[in-house]
Parts: C-alpha cells; structure tokens; sequence
C-alpha cells in the first residue's frame, strides 16, 4: 500500500573517506516530500546540499539510513530520478532534439513517437526552430531549457536540481523560473532544487529546508504558501527571505571554525 510519500530519508548520512581525510558530509537525517511537492535545500557552500540529491539519485551510497523513493529503496540510479546541474550537460555531438530523445531511445516507443514526445517537449521549453541546433549554438538559458525538456521526456518522477539557474543572469534566471514553475505547475513532479539564493528558494518552494554547515543537519523546515506565481522582488517574498536568513545565519554562527574553513 502507497504510504503517499514520494521521497522518505531515515536516519540518512554520509561520510567520505578519501586516503585518511574523513569527512562528515551529511550528519543523519530524516526527511519526508510528498509527491508533487516543489522542496528547495538551502545552506552554506560544502554543507552537503549535493550530498543529499546524490544520494536520492543513487549516485552515492548512504553511510547509514535508507532513502525509498515512491516507497521503493533506493539502491543506484533510476530514470525515474533526473538529476539536472549547473552545467546543463548536453551531449555537444548531438542536436537539441536527439539530445532530448536520448533518455527515449531505451523505451520500446517507435522512432515516430519519439520524435513526437521530443517536438513536444521541445515545444514546452520554448526551443521549436532550435531541434537542429548544437549545444554550442545555444545560450546558456537555452541549454538549460533542452536539458529541462530531456529530463521531463521520459517522464521520472521526480527532479533532482543542483543549482540549475546558477550560472545565468538575472533575467533569464527570472524567465526560468517562470518557466519551470508552470511546468511544475502542469506535471506535479516532484521536485527537489538545491540552491544558495534564499529568494530563489522562497520564490519556487512550497518548502525551503535550511541545512547546517557541515555535518548537514536540517535546522529549519519553512512551509511557503505565498500565492503563485511569485517574483524575487515580491515584498513577501523578500519578508519571508529575511525570516529564513536569519535562521541560516544563525546556523552559520553555530558552526565550528573547521566546518567552514575546510567546506
Ligand atoms: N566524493 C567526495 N569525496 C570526498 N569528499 C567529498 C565528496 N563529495 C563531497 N565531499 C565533501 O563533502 C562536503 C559536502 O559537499 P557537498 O558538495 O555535498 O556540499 P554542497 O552544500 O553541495 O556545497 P556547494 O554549495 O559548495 O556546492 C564538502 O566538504 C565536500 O568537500
């Protein structure tokens, strides 16, 4: 029987043992997501933000606890999971569209209906005209969009994104987000978005977790039920930033010297 929780962390940490460097990454840490829930992870650089999506993807091995994702263990990867980075990482010797029918290739659909699902996505970031472009014809905000459009393709069930809109300036960040919530709107995948921008957190999550420095412990859990959709500069946007500011600055305070040199 489905529990409805989409993803499930009991007890979750991780060390990484590199020659005789040990680093606690993620203290143990216990989370629950409900499907279609849009969750934003905020905290200091090296607080093991990544850590967590890794783990979900099944890139990395927990050191302790276990993580079930639509009640089933996570034990690797699964298309089902899509991890999305910074550097959008598109295969540069394909065009946009194979690009975003690469995941495609392995169902049992025809050509013709790849071809179909692709045009379609390709359509929903925005990108028609583009299909036969390369990568290294797209601007970064373009890149972003097919690698969005590769992803969404195959239909997982959920999103794993490492700081997506990172590397982009203002304004296309601003039209991504738009973008992506109304896609997030149409499909209710569930997301999970990591990010350093508060606003950007407040901005997208209907929950902004707040991690420790390392050891990443989750230190505070905001519900955000400010009406969509929302803007950066939306004063309630901003209040809300400054609450959950101030309880990332705190967790800063806390932190031992050596968490933060060595992050
Ligand atoms: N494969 C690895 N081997 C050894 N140490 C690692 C590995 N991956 C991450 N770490 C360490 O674990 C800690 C957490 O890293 P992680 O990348 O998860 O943090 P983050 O919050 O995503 O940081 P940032 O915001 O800078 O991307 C850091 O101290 C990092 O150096």
């Amino acid at each position: 029987m489905s529990t409805g929780r989409a993803l499930h962390l009991r007890g979750v940490g991780k060390t990484y043992v590199s020659g005789d460097r040990v680093v606690q990454a993620l203290a143990p840490t216990d989370l629950d997501v409900a499907p279609g829930e849009f969750v934003c992870l905020l905290g200091a650089s090296g607080c093991g933000k990544s850590t967590l999506l890794q783990l979900v993807a099944g890139l990395e091995e927990p050191t302790s606890g276990q993580i079930t994702v639509d009640d089933v263990p996570v034990a690797g990867p699964s298309p089902d999971r899509v991890l999305l980075f910074q550097d959008a990482a598109l295969f540069p010797w394909l065009s946009v569209e194979d690009n975003v029918r690469f995941g495609l290739r392995q169902s049992t659909r025809s050509r013709e209906e790849q071809h179909r699902i692709a045009q379609e996505w390709i359509e929903k970031v925005h990108l028609l005209g583009f299909e036969h472009a390369w990568v290294h014809q797209l601007s970064g905000g373009m890149r972003q969009r097919a690698a969005l459009a590769r992803a969404l393709a195959t239909d997982p069930s959920m999103l794993l994104m490492d700081e997506p809109f990172g590397a982009l300036d203002a304004l296309t960040r601003d039209r991504l987000h738009e973008e992506l919530e109304s896609l997030w709107a149409a499909t209710r995948k569930t997301v999970v978005f990591v990010t350093h921008n508060v606003r950007e957190a407040v901005a997208l999550g209907d929950r902004v977790l707040v991690l420790s420095p390392r050891p990443g412990r989750i230190v505070g859990d905001f519900r955000i039920t400010l009406p969509r959709p929302r803007a950066l500069e939306d004063v309630t946007v901003m209040q809300q930033a400054s609450e959950i500011m101030h309880v990332l600055r705190r967790a800063l305070d806390a932190a031992t010297d050596d968490a933060l040199l060595e992050a």
